[in-house]
């Protein structure tokens, strides 16, 4: 039902096939050259490499085994040659007759920097190939490194490296500096501070909350962590740096550089669930933090917690779904009002997902619950980190099969009692007004949320998927 949305999301795979249109290109066919070709990627003959790229070829041509250019490559450990080929756009997901990948010839042989290089790319490239859109604090440009975590030797030495760098945080809030690079967009209005350990050491308590948020793709030296810093008065950190202020994470987060909105959604869920979770879930001793961060264990030998893995002891994510629904003859979407919301600001429908309930169920229970629509097809679009404090925004878009809306339906008896409304509003908007709102030029002011949220994206893509002119 909405192959238009899928073929503007995840269908439009890019061949990324080179056509050879002359005939001296067209003898590069021949087994001689394909041979050629071949060999000077086992071998790593870069320029030959580069011309024949240039000549048009067929980078991703496969000899009688299935092997590609950049599987022999990978076979010898040829850097230089991966990284020309993959910047030529080579397909790194291919297989050869044996079901191997470039990665896995790379891994068998003991060539980590290719298998690295290559693995690098296969996460870009899914990204790129399938038109996935990624959201506002969903860009990370970390390797996350879950093995290193246990590894206290190579975690000290790195929080002491000169190339490691600390974000600071203080309860809610990260520790920035306001913004002065103009090449940045207009919405970028501060930096997080990033400062390396040497310099706070002797402010901080003995043994502050340090997590340890990844290092960069393919080089352990440049590390990142994140660093409680509450103990620290603003006298004292403002003598680092006197322009140095104190943003909360929600709503301040909406106004960083997006790698950096990344860092602070990682951080900011797990510094609020060390905050949350002092105590074990299981028996109420104290808990103690473990692999720098990502877990705590109850000091209590006994505890169940203790016999086997117990999701009490790991970092919350709390899945939410968030939709745009679409009305039967596609021609409006569905949107609410929360009481809390700006004057005039309309957003996607939203709820967290309940045990036993899948993303689709979720949707239509949320929608029905808060609109009373009926809500049949229902497909993934994208998701988002959202730090208040540790959501993740499950994407959709919906269709629905009934028109009229009666808002919060199913709670209105409760709500009376409890006093509390899901909604105070729920609409249809037609395209145009949507169009209006999106442009904030509609004549009574209602808009949708900002760009950095992932109800903006949905709302967006189903005028975009419609057709209309953005
Ligand atoms: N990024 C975006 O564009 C965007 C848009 C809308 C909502 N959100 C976020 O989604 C979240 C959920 O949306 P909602 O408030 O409409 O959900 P909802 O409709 O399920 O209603 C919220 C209520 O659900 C209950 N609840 C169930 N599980 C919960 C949990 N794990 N944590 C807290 N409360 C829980 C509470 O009673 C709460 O008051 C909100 O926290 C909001 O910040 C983000
Ligand atoms: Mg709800
Ligand atoms: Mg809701
Ligand atoms: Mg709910
Ligand atoms: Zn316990």
């Amino acid at each position: 039902m909405f192959s238009r949305t899928f073929a503007s999301n995840v269908g439009n795979k890019q061949q990324n096939i080179r056509s050879i249109s002359t005939s001296m290109q067209t003898k590069f066919y021949e087994g001689q050259s394909v041979e050629r070709y071949m060999d000077g990627a086992a071998s790593g003959r870069t320029e030959e490499l580069s011309l024949l790229l240039k000549g048009g070829v067929n980078i991703d041509m496969k000899n009688e085994k299935g092997w590609t250019a950049l599987m022999f490559a990978a076979r010898n450990g040829q850097i230089p040659t991966i990284k020309l080929l993959m910047e030529n756009g080579c397909d790194v997901n291919l297989m050869n007759a044996t079901g191997q990948t470039a990665v896995d010839i790379a891994t068998f042989w003991n060539h980590k920097e290719a298998a690295d290089l290559i693995t690098k790319q296969l996460k870009d490239s899914r990204v790129e190939d399938n038109k996935q859109f990624v959201n506002y604090f969903g860009h990370s440009t970390l390797d996350r490194a879950a093995e290193k975590r246990k590894n206290t030797k190579w975690l000290k030495n790195t929080m002491e490296n000169e190339n490691t760098t600390f974000i600071c945080f203080h309860g809610n809030s990260a520790l920035v500096v306001p913004n002065t690079d103009t090449s940045l967009p207009k919405s970028v209005k501060f930096c997080l501070y990033h400062v390396q350990y040497s310099n706070i050491a002797k402010h901080l308590n003995t043994d502050p909350l340090v997590i340890f948020l990844g290092h960069e793709y393919n080089n352990e030296e440049k590390a990142w962590f994140a660093v409680d810093i509450s103990s620290i008065s603003k006298s004292v950190y403002t003598s680092w740096d006197k322009d140095l202020e104190l943003l909360a994470a929600y709503p301040g987060g909406m106004m960083l550089r997006k790698e950096d909105a990344s860092l602070l959604a990682q951080a900011r869920a797990l510094f609020a669930w060390h905050e949350r979770y002092q105590f074990c879930a299981t028996c109420g001793s104290p808990t103690v933090v473990e692999e720098c961060g990502y877990k705590r264990r109850c000091q209590d030998k006994e505890c169940k917690s203790q016999k086997g893995v117990h999701n009490t002891s790991y970092p919350r994510v709390d899945p939410v779904v968030i939709m745009l629904v679409e009305s039967q003859d596609g021609k409006s979407c569905l949107l609410g009002r929360q009481k809390r919301f700006p004057h005039g600001m309309w957003s996607c429908l939203a709820g967290f997902v309940e045990p036993g309930e899948t993303i689709e169920d979720a949707c239509r229970r949320e929608v029905f619950e808060e609109s009373g629509i009926k809500v049949g097809y229902v497909e993934y679009h994208s998701c988002q980190p959202w730090p208040n404090p540790s959501q993740l925004m499950i994407g959709c878009l919906g269709r629905a099969t009934s028109s009229k809306i009666q808002v919060s339906s199913i709670l209105q008896t409760i709500v009376k009692q409890v006093d509390y409304e899901e909604l105070e509003d729920a609409q249809w908007f037609s395209r145009e007004t949507i169009l209006q709102m999106l442009a904030r030029q509609h004549k009574e002011k209602l808009f949708v949320p900002p760009e950095q949220a992932i109800a903006h994206t949905l709302i967006k893509h189903w005028v975009k998927m419609t057709n209309a002119n953005l």
